[in-house]
């Protein structure tokens, strides 16, 4: 019987899930799509959270039973009624019914935090960009769209640290997919918008041959490299798409995660989708990335081939 398709992605807070999950849901078409932040199931609010002394990153800060549940009623096609935090106002609002698309996409801080939530996911990304990247992404953010000063997001940060080891960096090791954005030096203010990526392919997914790579990418000095490595101590496949890479080079690899999937193929025509790999640089204008879209098509995929396996 046909369910939705669940896929989770998961990071710290700016690690670039809302703008991953946006991509995502245009390539699937978002009339197919449903999102669901977890920033809604929050137990305190903005105020709250202040006068207590805990970050929102902190389990006891959340309805981690309620968000499980209802992911439990997602997965089995089911309606919610969805709590709602406003970023805007650092408070609650009424709750919407939301009722599964053939999609559903859960982005937020502690998706994979209980064995429960994460048994019901089809897909699991983990973002992880540099430190250096999330705080600058999270300062240009949170000063432009919820309210805060510079000042406080960075004293903000460094109270969250310690949460942050204990309860959102050790979700990395539960990912199909790891997902770091990365600047091509370590001036991060010089990468002139283009920075790379690093995608960790753990086997816990059938990932397409990207062994097929090493035709045309023959060197570790070409700009996108597969080779293996070890992450959180177990083996994985590493493919790297730079910034700099060329048309060329991302075409042909982008028709090698789309060759088997007829869909995708239509999707991977940048006639057909101009807005693959579109995101908005530090000042606001429009940038294509060639690692965004390439990070998009392969989660893309993996929500596909789910599909032909539950569907
Ligand atoms: N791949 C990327 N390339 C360039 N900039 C990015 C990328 N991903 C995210 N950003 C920048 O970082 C900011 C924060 O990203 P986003 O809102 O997607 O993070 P998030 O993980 O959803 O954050 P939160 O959990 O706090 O809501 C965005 O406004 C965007 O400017
Ligand atoms: O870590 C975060 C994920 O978005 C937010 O800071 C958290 O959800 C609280 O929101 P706000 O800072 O708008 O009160």
């Amino acid at each position: 019987m046909s369910r939705p398709i669940i896929l989770g992605i998961v990071g710290d807070s700016a690690a670039g899930k809302t703008t991953l999950t946006r991509g995502i849901a245009q390539v699937l078409g978002p009339e197919n799509v449903t999102i669901i932040c977890t920033d809604d199931y929050h137990k305190y609010d903005r105020k709250q959270r202040a006068e207590i002394g805990i970050t929102a990153l902190h389990p006891d800060c959340n309805h981690l039973d309620i968000m499980q549940q209802h992911l439990s009623l997602l997965r089995t096609g089911q309606p919610i009624l969805k709590p709602v935090y406003s970023h805007t106002t650092g408070t609650f609002e009424a709750p919407v019914y939301v009722k599964p698309n053939k999609f559903v996409i859960v982005e937020g801080l502690l998706g994979y935090s209980t064995r429960a939530a994460r048994d019901c996911y089809d897909v699991k990304v983990y973002l992880a960009p540099p430190e250096s990247i999330r705080t600058s992404w999270k300062v240009k953010r949170d000063t432009q769209k919820r309210g805060y000063t510079e000042e406080q997001v960075l004293a903000e940060l460094e109270k969250r640290e310690p949460d942050s080891e204990q309860f959102i960096r050790p979700q990395r090791q539960w990912s199909d997919i790891v997902v770091s954005f990365y600047p091509p030096s370590d001036d991060i203010n010089n990468t002139n918008g283009h920075l790379n990526v690093r995608l960790v392919l753990r086997p816990t997914i059938p990932h397409p041959d990207f062994t097929k790579i090493l035709d045309f990418c023959d060197n570790t000095m070409s700009a996108i490299r597969l080779g293996l490595d070890r992450d959180m101590g177990k083996p994985v496949d590493v493919l790297e798409v730079d910034g700099h890479a060329t048309l060329e080079q991302v075409n042909k690899l982008e028709h090698l995660i789309c060759s088997d999937m007829p869909y995708l193929k239509n999707v991977c025509n940048r006639e057909v989708n101009p807005e693959i790999g579109k995101v908005a640089g530090t000042t606001g204008e429009t940038i294509q990335s060639y690692p965004l879209a390439i990070t998009q098509l392969l989660t893309t995929y993996h929500i596909l081939k789910a599909t032909q396996i539950y569907q």
